[in-house]
């Protein structure tokens, strides 16, 4: 079953349409990333997922369950929707941790010790969160939503104000929890820190989602044959290759590179040159947006 399941969410304020129509959904164990220019909408999807605000049409499925209808749906759910994340900062690190665990029904003993440790903050746990800085701030709200074991966690740009180590740190944390089973949704505008292990990319553009990109398991080759027009019509055919297209004088292809050259030579085609070719998520991405 899907973790996070979204059906044709949509939120109007006033007459001003903010999102329209967005059916998405996203597996234990996988990351979607969502892109999108500024003004396109994450921040009112992610407040939409997480019941922060209420959809002026479609619904949100956390395991099965309306975020909206069901009041215990959103057990499920860790998310980091402000940034930075909000905490008592007369309360130390440890303390505010130390709440929201008794809120939660957290009993596990050590809990608290584990995710400190796991977002490098046990130097600064005992300290007042007053006297924390933007990005200890930001990881401790990480650490809040992780604190019990949701099934799904929904962060809003997660490694904003964070350092280089820190943004490492939460995208090797974030991979770990989907390694685990986490179904994860993070928006973010760096879509070369989440390409190497984000699952899908999903666009938004003007409240509307444009397009959806796979990434895993996403192997494109480069092709150099000739003539090229016959051998792209001769790769269209095979059972063994899912797309091919035409770039300048190269074909780009997903499929089975075995089986391409074999049928190349078997026809007679001149191959110059067969390689694996990185997916370019960015200028993808970039090249959507501008003719949306
Ligand atoms: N409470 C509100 N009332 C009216 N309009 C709103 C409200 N909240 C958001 N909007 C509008 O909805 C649109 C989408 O905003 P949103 O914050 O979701 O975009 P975003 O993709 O998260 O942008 P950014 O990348 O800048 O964070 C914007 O045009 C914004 O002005």
């Amino acid at each position: 079953m899907e973790a996070l399941r979204l059906e044709g969410l949509g939120k109007r304020y006033g007459r001003k349409p903010v999102l329209q129509g967005v059916s998405l959904s996203v597996r234990p164990g996988e990351v979607y990333a969502l892109a999108g220019p500024n003004g396109s909408g994450k921040t009112t999807l992610i407040r939409l997922i997480t019941g922060l605000a209420f959809p002026t049409e479609g619904r949100a499925l956390l395991l099965g369950e309306d975020v909206h209808k069901s009041p215990k749906a959103r057990r499920h759910l860790g998310a980091l929707v402000e940034a930075p994340a909000a905490f008592y900062p007369y309360l130390t690190g440890r303390e505010n941790l130390r709440m929201q665990a008794f809120l939660a029904g957290v009993r596990e003993e050590g809990r608290i010790g584990e995710v400190l440790a796991r977002l490098k903050l046990l130097s600064v746990a005992d300290q007042k969160v007053g006297s924390y800085s933007l990005g200890q701030r930001q990881r401790l709200g990480l650490a809040a939503a992780i604190l019990h074991r949701p099934k799904v966690l929904v962060l809003d740009e997660p490694t904003s104000g964070l350092d280089p180590e820190g943004v490492a740190l939460v995208h090797g944390l974030l991979q770990e929890l989907a390694q685990e089973g986490v179904a994860v949704l993070l928006s973010t505008h760096h879509l070369q820190e989440v390409s190497p292990y984000a699952h899908k990319v999903g666009i938004l553009g003007g409240g509307r989602l444009l397009d959806e990109v796979a990434l895993s398991g996403r192997e494109v080759f480069r092709l150099e044959a000739h003539p090229p027009e016959g051998a792209l019509a001769l790769l269209k055919g095979l059972p063994q290759v899912a797309s091919a297209r035409l770039q300048g004088e190269a074909i780009l292809f997903e499929g089975n590179p075995e089986a391409v050259l074999e049928a190349l030579l078997k026809e007679g085609y001149r191959v110059k040159a067969l390689h694996p070719e990185r997916f370019d998520l960015l200028s993808y991405y970039q090249e959507r947006v501008r003719h949306a």
